[in-house]
């Protein structure tokens, strides 16, 4: 069982260290009721409850220690009373709190832990105490192992009363009245037979299993199993959703599986399986409370119910016939803490049940474009095989023989944490990247035309001046600025003309002027132009300018453009359309560049076929070797697509060093995970230098980066879109500096954001979007479902929308950065 990191830690200690002087002096923990000892449970109740166990026995450990939890004893000899045990568990638990019960009260609430944690919590006390509505139950308490100094200083005192020690402290009580059965306690035998009575367990209960199984429960749930050990889970959804058919299709699978099932149905109204005038029927009519019907091939059993409530669960399970229940499958009982899958058919048009119900496990839905948290199980409603194959996992799950010692499992950081602090910061994996790079490839002179798309390996210097001679930027009159008119009209006599590439041989005095069209040299003495707009006809050989023109107008200097000698283009400087016609400008026919990168890559993975071929059970195209194509097309590089490789340490190793000796940079894609095929880090491991890395982020947390030989190597993730995302955010920039580029920056633009975006903080998240222009303003939609293998919506989409690490769920409206694909804009 795992914990929220939000919860406080608890140990839970069966308190089994006491005399039983009234029974005898036997061992209460182990007195036995239906042949099964007390302390199991007790085990069975508590474990769901807590993160770790003690038991406080101070005889008989070896029996205790049957259970595999640490068996611990008092201090202080001569058992010295429960304070004497809650000393030894508070030294030994490795948890914030201890919660303390009593070995010999075996009825323990399912929400014990959880209701005096909120009572705690709710009074900001220290201690919280159980009391049954009557008067405090001082040994079911959960405390603070923090205490533990005032609790030795209180006992070296000599006390020993636990309510005098409570009152040293802030205690809050917490209300038990609804479940007084929990505090019965076996003092005489005579006690213990009335207990055996009234639990009335079916004997295939009552193996006395050291390690009980148990349906798994959320920490805290209400209302739960009461500590029965089989395998439940539960169906919920709303009337018309269709929880019976899917149980009426899942059935037959887990039956051709080989379990014993048995379903359990909430029926709200009278039920009658009976009919007037059988004999059954008469015989509840007459009076009895419980009839059985029997044969060879099937028994019934109908009993009536003398309460006028809702039976329990845990009432209904204690019925249950272990041989018939290799599994129990729940419809209704919604409300009981038992694992649940929820069927959802948004036709129904009602609400999801999972967001208020923590012990939803898995969502059985026809809209598999639903977004489900990672704790939740997608399953697709359609395919009952695949839903009767989770049950079966999940019931192996519960099944699995714990080996570890504590109640808690210690889970290692997965894909599925949205924090980890064993991932590296998206920051800090691309500069640890970028250090790793130098333009490694040498210089070549291309023709210029050639050089389009390629990286610059030196500076372009102007030959010349752009324009290279002073020259008319409008057709008009060409004139002297210190002869323009100045408060009146004015006429000029037309001396000549100048066109483009035809210069005027003459120079222009005062009261001239030359015709001139756009592009001519301006004639010696002109420095403005009036556009012949401006001007009107005078008489033969005259026009007339008005006034309000301004000195040096209409006119391009030379080397206003580009100066003779300047730079023109830098190094490392990608050649687009413009530079082109910039450098033919100046008369260049071939510039130097740096050669293109020779990317090599390759898909890895047993399932993976190519186009043409037919696909088996469980194989896939291979898709990410086209998003590579493509993506890499965009960047001017020499391609070398190496097909698809087995899952196979010797096939993949031949592989990389092909690789790696043909080309600059290695990309594969897939076996970078942790899954028995994944055998990419290791192989790089043994062959080049490597580092793997987690990094926060998602999709594409796992990637392996190093080199092998003089080759660059990225081990990319399988996931298709892990693929194309951890290529834009951390390939495609390696790509470029190593082409030489130096003033690669990924755009970003801001726009308002009009989905809701589930996020939690702890890593970056890249979102599939469409950004679009709207009122003038950017504005963007989530493209889609967003898992990771879902490419659909990459396609579909025309940008990543970016979330940084500590940002929380974004809400319509918010404002996001977004950085639009290369091949969108
Ligand atoms: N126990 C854990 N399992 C996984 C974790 C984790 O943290 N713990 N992380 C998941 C994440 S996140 C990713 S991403 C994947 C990475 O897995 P691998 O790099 O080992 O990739 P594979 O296992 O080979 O494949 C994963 C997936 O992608 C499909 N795939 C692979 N290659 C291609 C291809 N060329 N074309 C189309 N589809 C491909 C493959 O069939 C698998 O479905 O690990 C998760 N598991
Ligand atoms: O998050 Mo994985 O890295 O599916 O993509
Ligand atoms: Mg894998």
């Amino acid at each position: 069982m795992t914990q929220a990191h939000s919860t406080p830690r608890i140990t839970g200690v069966i308190l089994a260290g006491g005399r039983g002087s009234r029974m005898g002096g036997q061992d209460k923990g182990l007195l036995e009721l239906h042949g099964r000892p007390l302390v199991a449970y007790l085990l069975d109740a508590l474990q769901p409850q807590v993160d770790a166990i003690l038991i406080n026995a101070n005889r008989n450990q070896a029996r205790y220690q049957q259970y595999h939890y640490p068996v611990i004893s008092d201090e202080l000899s001569d058992y010295q009373g429960p304070l004497a045990g809650f000393a030894a568990a508070m030294q030994a638990a490795q948890t914030d709190y201890i919660l303390t019960i009593p070995c010999d009260a075996p009825e323990l609430a399912a929400d014990t832990a959880a209701r005096l944690l909120t009572a705690l919590q709710d009074e900001q006390a220290e201690i919280a105490v159980a009391h049954d509505g009557e008067r405090l139950q001082p040994v079911h308490a959960l405390i603070p192992v923090s205490l533990l100094p005032s609790l030795q200083a209180f006992l070296a005192k000599g006390d020993r009363k636990i309510d005098l020690w409570y009152s040293q402290h802030r205690m809050a009580s917490a209300d038990f009245s609804d479940c007084r059965r929990m505090f019965r306690n076996i003092n005489t035998p005579q006690q213990q037979a009335e207990l055996a009575a009234e639990i009335p367990l079916n004997p295939s209960f009552a193996k006395g299993d050291a390690i009980p199984l148990g349906a798994s429960v959320p920490p805290f749930a209400k209302g739960g199993l009461g500590g029965i050990s089989l395998p439940v889970i539960g169906v919920c959804a709303w009337s018309g959703s269709g929880k019976t058919t899917l149980l009426t299709d899942v059935i037959p699978r887990l039956k051709a599986a080989g379990l014993n099932l048995t379903v359990i149905k909430h029926g709200h109204h009278q039920i009658e399986l009976d009919s007037p005038g059988k004999d059954t029927y008469r015989f509840r009519e007459a009076g009895a409370d419980q009839v059985l019907l029997v044969s060879r091939k099937r028994m019934a059993m109908m009993q009536e119910c003398k309460t006028q409530r809702e039976p329990e669960l845990v009432d209904v399970l204690r019925f249950v016939n272990r041989d018939c229940a290799d599994l129990v499958l729940v419809e209704g009982f919604k409300h009981t803490a038992i694992p649940k899958i929820e069927v959802h058919r948004p036709s129904v048009g009602k609400p999801l049940l999972y967001p208020n119900d923590s012990t939803v496990i898995a969502l059985a839905t026809d809209d598999m474009t639903l977004d489900v948290p990672a704790h939740i199980t997608k399953l697709d409603l359609n395919q009952s095989d695949s839903i009767a194959e989770f049950i079966l996992q999940w019931r192996t799950r519960q099944l699995a023989p714990v080996t570890n010692t504590s109640a808690t499992i210690h889970t290692a950081p997965s894909c599925a944490d949205a924090r980890d602090p064993s991932s590296l910061s998206i920051t800090e994996a691309r500069s640890r990247i970028m250090a790793n790079l130098q333009a490694v490839a040498p210089a070549l002179k291309r023709p210029l035309r050639d050089a389009l798309g390629q990286v610059l390996a030196h500076a372009v210097i102007s030959p010349l001046n752009v324009p290279n001679h002073v020259n008319s930027a409008m057709d008009g009159y060409a004139l002297r600025s210190d002869d323009l008119p100045g408060d009146d009209c004015r006429a000029y006599r037309v001396i000549g003309k100048a066109f483009a590439g035809q210069a005027f041989s003459g120079e222009c005095g005062k009261g001239e002027c030359v015709r001139i069209m756009t592009g001519a040299s301006m004639p010696v003495g002109t420095d403005t132009v009036v556009m012949q707009e401006h001007t009107e006809a005078g008489a033969e050989g005259y026009i007339r300018i008005g006034t309000g023109h301004r000195a040096g107008q209409n006119v391009r200097q030379a080397g206003e453009d580009i100066a003779q000698g300047s730079t023109v283009l830098p190094a490392g400087h990608r050649v687009n359309p413009a530079d082109l016609a910039v450098l033919a400008s100046l008369g260049i026919a071939e510039v130097s560049v740096i050669r293109p990168l020779r990317v090599a890559f390759f898909s890895t993975g047993d399932e993976l076929r190519s186009i043409g071929e037919t696909l088996a059970e469980g194989q896939v195209y291979d898709s990410n070797r086209y998003a590579l194509y493509g993506m890499l097309q965009q960047l001017n590089v020499e391609i070398l697509d190496m097909g698809v490789v087995r899952d196979d340490p010797a096939s993949l190793e031949t592989a990389l060093q092909q690789a790696a000796a043909a080309a600059d940079v290695l990309l594969t894609s897939g076996g970078v995970s942790v899954g028995e095929a994944d055998y990419i880090k290791g192989i790089l491991a043994k062959l080049g230098q490597i580092n793997f890395w987690k990094i926060a982020i998602k999709p594409g947390r796992p990637l392996a980066f190093g080199t092998l030989g003089k080759a660059l190597f990225f081990g990319l993730p399988g996931n298709p879109v892990a693929v194309m995302v951890t290529f834009l955010q951390f390939v495609q920039p390696a790509l470029l500096k190593l082409a030489g580029e130096t003033d690669y920056e990924p755009l970003l633009l801001d726009a308002i954001c009009q989905s809701r975006l589930k996020k939690q903080p702890g890593r970056t998240e890249f979102q599939r979007g469409i950004v679009r222009r709207e009122a003038g303003k950017l504005v963007v939609d989530k493209a889609g479902y967003q898992g990771s293998g879902v490419l659909s919506s990459m396609s579909k989409g025309n940008c990543l929308i970016i979330l940084p690490e500590e940002t929380a769920t974004v809400e319509p409206g918010d404002v996001v950065q977004v950085q639009v694909f290369g091949w969108s804009g």
